[in-house]
């Protein structure tokens, strides 16, 4: 008989929540992690960290008063680095001891050490003293995650050059900073450090804000974040760095373009790899895919059918909220339970930007390219009675509906608490409601919610005047 029923490893959302499924089920399961912390990108990277530092930023700048009381934006005095990075080690710390506690709770036995195969039921266990454990189970969960991409031409040992792992170690806040790749990680960095007051170039090869968005949300976005006074510097690639020894002089970049850049701090953002090194996968049948991501059908399953792989070492969407998914429904799969089988059909996608953009659904782009017929509804967080009590100017909810049965097709929200108000349209396009649901739900008032009333009566007004 193999030693567990279940070994996982790696110990992100994915790794947790594959292993207390399966806990659950009554499984004997051991979790191999090769950090002396649990979490993962998510707890000690990643999500947490940074969604902490957005708020700190949000807090420290007085940012989100301006629009009460029309306070400028400035730092309310001026911050070091531990105000900004004093909260994040506290979530950090507290998420890590919940990880612990629930791995705990269910029984889940955590083994410390760098897992790898050596056959196609065993992990070996190498422990940070050189020792070693073998451990055998009938199913393993590979749930190693991902690590930033470190791209040519940057010196990443110098202390003013960062990767979104080592932005958290910075020893003092940046004088300036660029931002080379405008992805979700990028933006959102480049937000929180523009709302310190700290000036900030975004560089990237592409020529949009975050193209999978609503094509109307990604340039109002582009319009915010150069109201807060990011510059962005688009269509252009990073083609050499100086990096001087005397920190107190900047660090010139010259741009694809021939422009040149001087910044005392760069961060690069420019995508992630992958953890599937020394792992072992490929030797034990496992297969990559051109990208390094591990190949998976849509139970989860590798080429090895024990062999499960799920979160960001299977690549897109790449997010703590789809891994855990992913891990709860490659155990259920695993074990031939009962429970939640398939992805949910829509995702939601929030983005902690200032300010924070979310989605459902459909944008407008993909509804023309499909040849939908559709029609758009919008409401102003402007004309929102909760907008102008919290002082949100500048929010919009926008909805997609079929132009012929209302059936609602997409959500796109910018502004206050967008990632947490596109939910009601999640659920919406989930249950696949139509725009009577908002017309004939009672919101509460005055709340912010209630934009999906208006926005629904928004795109009736506009059918009405143009004729169905
Ligand atoms: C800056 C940033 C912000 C983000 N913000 C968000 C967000 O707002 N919302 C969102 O949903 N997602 C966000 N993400 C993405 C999210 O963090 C990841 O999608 C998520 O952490 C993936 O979970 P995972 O369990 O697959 O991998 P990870 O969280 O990377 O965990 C993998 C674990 O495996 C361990 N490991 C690796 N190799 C081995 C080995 N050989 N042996 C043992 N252990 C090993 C690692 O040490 C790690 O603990 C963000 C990511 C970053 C970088
Ligand atoms: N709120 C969230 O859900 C959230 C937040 C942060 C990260 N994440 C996840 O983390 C992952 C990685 O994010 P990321 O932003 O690092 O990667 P990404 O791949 O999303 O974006 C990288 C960006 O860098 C640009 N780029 C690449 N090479 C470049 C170069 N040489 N010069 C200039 N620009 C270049 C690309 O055009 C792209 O816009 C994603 O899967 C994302 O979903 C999610």
């Amino acid at each position: 008989m193999a030693d567990f029923d279940l070994v996982v490893i790696g110990c992100g959302p994915a790794g947790e929540w594959g292993a207390v499924q399966a806990a659950l089920a009554g499984k004997r399961v051991v979790v191999v992690e090769k950090e002396p912390v649990l979490g993962g990108t998510a707890a000690n990277t990643g999500t947490l960290p940074s969604k902490t530092l957005r708020e700190t930023a949000l807090h420290l700048s007085g940012l989100k008063a301006r629009g009460l009381y029309s306070v400028e934006t400035t730092l309310r005095h001026e911050a070091t680095v531990s105000d900004f990075l004093y909260r994040e080690r506290r979530v950090k710390s507290m998420e890590r001891e919940r990880i612990l506690q629930n791995l705990q709770r269910h029984g889940v036995e955590v083994v410390r050490g760098t897992g790898s195969l050596t056959d196609t039921h065993t992990v070996r266990v190498l422990r940070q003293d050189g020792t070693e454990r073998l451990i055998s189970g009938d199913y393993i969960l590979i749930a190693t995650g991902s690590s930033p991409f470190r791209p040519q031409p940057y010196p990443f040992g110098d202390a003013r050059v960062h990767d979104s792992d080592e932005i958290l170690e910075i020893g003092r806040l940046p004088r300036s900073l660029v931002v080379v790749g405008a992805g979700v990680i990028g933006c959102e960095y480049a937000c929180m450090f523009a709302a310190l007051g700290i000036p900030v170039t975004l560089v990237d090869v592409k020529h949009e804000v975050l193209p999978f968005l609503d094509d109307e949300i990604s340039a109002l976005l582009a319009q915010r974040m150069k109201d807060i006074g990011i510059r962005l510097c688009f269509g252009q690639t990073v083609s050499a760095v100086a990096v001087p020894s005397s920190a107190d002089e900047p660090i010139r970049l010259t741009l694809s373009s021939g422009e040149t850049v001087d910044t005392d701090q760069v961060l690069v953002a420019s995508g992630r790899t992958a953890n599937t090194s020394g792992l072992g996968l490929e030797a034990h049948g496992i297969k990559l895919s051109k990208r390094g991501h591990v190949e998976v059908g849509p139970d989860f399953q590798t080429a090895v059918p024990h062999i499960y792989a799920v979160g960001d070492v299977i690549g897109f969407p790449a997010l703590a909220s789809t891994s855990m998914d992913q891990a709860r429904i490659a155990v259920e799969h695993a074990f031939d339970l009962t429970g939640q089988r398939t992805m949910a059909p829509v995702l939601p996608y929030g983005i902690y930007t200032i300010p924070e953009v979310s989605m459902a659904g459909e944008t407008e782009e993909a509804l023309r390219e499909k040849g939908v017929p559709y029609v758009a509804g919008r409401a102003s967080f402007a004309q929102n009675p909760r907008g102008q009590i919290i002082g949100e100017r500048h929010g919009i909810l926008k909805l997609l509906f079929h132009r012929e049965s209302l059936k609602l097709l997409g959500v796109h929200v910018i502004g206050e608490q967008a990632t947490e108000l596109v939910h009601v349209g999640l659920i919406a396009l989930l249950m696949g409601a139509s725009a009577r649901l908002f017309v004939e739900t009672c919101f509460n008032y005055p709340t912010l919610s209630e934009a999906y009333k208006a926005a629904t009566f928004d795109a009736m007004d506009y059918l009405q005047r143009v004729g169905d």
